[in-house]
């Protein structure tokens, strides 16, 4: 990528957007454009339209979506379905007709069958159902890596998806209904653990909040005592976790060395669509919420909630694309979860 071309980096306040920004600075790219979601809403097709044609940004990072855990997926079927594809047509149409050099799309490993081979490997991509809880979701990032692979095999553009695993880090989401699991579990057993200390103003302050009756209604609805914590689902799915800066970082390096132009052809033995992008290490959900409750010092209890759904039992992310193209993670779970934990405490 040229060092003075024009970035147009869509999601920019976001977990990932932010850490690209971040990490494009840290490499000397100077010319980046951002805009909020107030300023340019990307699911309005006239707007967009006429972001592009005004800025012609040079390269495209498309980090915006409507992005959930797995109760909000499951919730706001029709949001997350709707908006993800207005969203990406909206940026990847424009791209092609205003001529961007290269763009990055960001799917999701949810876009793998349900029963697919562990670790998934890029060519397990439609060959199977996908699970229920983020089938919207999931049919929106396969019709993005297929408008990417139209747009390059017809029009010749250079337009690469990337397939991130669960991702965590600094800005994610803490929302208890909303986020996803790590960002929720830190903070319902930081919550907890100021119970047990007692530390009633702690848990207002949190939940942001003044009367103790709202707060114990929260409390409640999230299953967050002093002695114990609700966990959802059977504790048993495992899920693998990749620190938000190094998925940033990936996301630059695939934008650095990786091109997708002039794919000869779709039917090609070996696809070149997307690329999977994770650490290759997975862990139970138990064990993730043993290692939290330790982390943030809760001696609690706990307590699994069966009646909440457990989404698909294994989505580990066949690493072997990304590493043969040079590139691998730094950030190991224990350290990563740490320094979350020390972020949102500040
Ligand atoms: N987080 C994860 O675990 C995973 C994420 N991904 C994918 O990675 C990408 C980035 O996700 P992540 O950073 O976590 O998401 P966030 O929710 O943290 O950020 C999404 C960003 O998109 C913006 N946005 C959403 N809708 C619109 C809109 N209509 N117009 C303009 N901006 C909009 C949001 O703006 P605002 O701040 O105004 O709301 C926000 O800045 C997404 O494509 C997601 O699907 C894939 C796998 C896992
Ligand atoms: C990134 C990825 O994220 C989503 O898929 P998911 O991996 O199922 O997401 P999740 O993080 O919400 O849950 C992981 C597991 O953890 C369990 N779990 C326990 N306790 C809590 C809890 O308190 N909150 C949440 N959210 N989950 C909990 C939960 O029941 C599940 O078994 C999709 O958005 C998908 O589309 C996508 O791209």
């Amino acid at each position: 990528m040229d060092k003075n071309g024009k970035i147009f980096v869509a999601g920019h306040r976001g977990l990932v957007g932010s850490a690209i920004v971040k990490d494009l600075k840290a490499k000397g790219y100077q010319n980046i454009i951002t805009r909020t979601r107030r300023e340019l809403d990307l699911t309005d097709h006239l707007a967009v339209a006429e972001f592009f044609k005004q800025e012609k940004p040079q390269y495209v990072f498309l980090a915006a979506a409507k992005v959930g855990g797995i109760v909000a997926n499951n919730t706001y079927r029709a949001d997350f379905l709707y908006e993800n594809l207005q969203i990406q047509n909206n940026v990847i149409h424009n791209s092609y007709l205003n001529g961007v050099e290269k763009l990055l799309f960001l799917g999701s490993t949810c876009i793998y069958p349900k029963e697919a081979p562990q670790p998934m490997p890029e060519d397990s991509l439609l060959t199977g159902p996908l699970e229920y809880t983020n089938e919207p979701y999931a049919i929106a990032k396969i019709a993005g890596i297929k408008l990417c692979e139209s747009y390059n095999l017809q029009y010749g553009t250079n337009f690469i998806a990337v397939q991130p695993t669960n991702l965590y880090g600094l800005n994610d989401n803490f929302d208890l209904e909303k986020s996803h699991v790590l960002p929720a579990l830190i903070r319902k057993m930081h919550l907890a653990k100021l119970l047990s200390e007692g530390d009633h103003q702690g848990v207002m302050t949190d939940l942001g909040v003044t009367d103790h009756v709202e707060a114990q209604q929260i409390l409640d609805r999230f299953g967050v005592s002093a002695s114990s914590v609700e966990i959802w689902g059977s504790g048993k799915p495992r899920r693998e976790f990749l620190w938000s800066d190094d998925m940033a970082n990936a996301c630059v390096y695939v934008m650095e060395k990786v091109d997708f132009a002039n794919v000869s052809s779709g039917m090609d033995d070996v696809r070149n669509t997307h690329i999977n992008i994770g650490t290759g290490q997975d862990i139970s959900i138990r064990e993730l919420a043993e290692l939290i409750q330790r982390i943030v010092g809760f001696t609690g209890e706990l307590k699994f909630n069966t009646s909440k759904p457990d989404g698909t039992m294994k989505k580990l992310t066949d690493c072997s694309k990304i590493h043969s193209l040079g590139w691998k993670h730094s950030v190991e779970l224990e350290e990563g979860i740490q320094r979350l934990y020390d972020w949102y405490v500040n």
